[in-house]
């Protein structure tokens, strides 16, 4: 297991505060979950290229799949293959960018 791995502890603290994220794991390790609401197509793709830009700029890069006004991101540290605490500020970037772009 990976030191940098978020502690069962601080993952469970981490969704209580961010209730529109779910933990999900599989053979890969444990990833984080979120499903954006637009109210148009075009402002789920605004949202997607603002994170890729905050990607970049961080070197942390979530799986986007953008659908008909809607967009799910799943974050996990490919090194690590799990949840650390890059994902835990990505998931908070992002959710701030969404209010940019709902
Ligand atoms: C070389 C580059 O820094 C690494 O490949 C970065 C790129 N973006 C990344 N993104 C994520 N989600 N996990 C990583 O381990 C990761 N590593």
């Amino acid at each position: 297991m990976s030191k940098d791995l978020v502690s069962p502890d601080a993952m469970e603290a981490f969704l209580k505060a961010h209730p529109d994220w779910v933990a999900q794991g599989d053979a890969h390790g444990l990833t984080l979950r979120r499903r954006y609401v637009f109210s148009a197509y075009p402002r789920g793709l605004g949202f997607v290229v603002a994170a890729a830009e905050h990607a970049e700029k961080v070197d942390h890069h979530p799986d986007l799949t953008l659908g008909y006004r809607w967009v799910v991101a799943v974050l996990t540290t490919h090194v690590s293959l799990g949840v650390t605490q890059r994902d835990l500020d990505l998931a908070e970037a992002l959710d701030r960018l969404y209010q940019e772009h709902i």
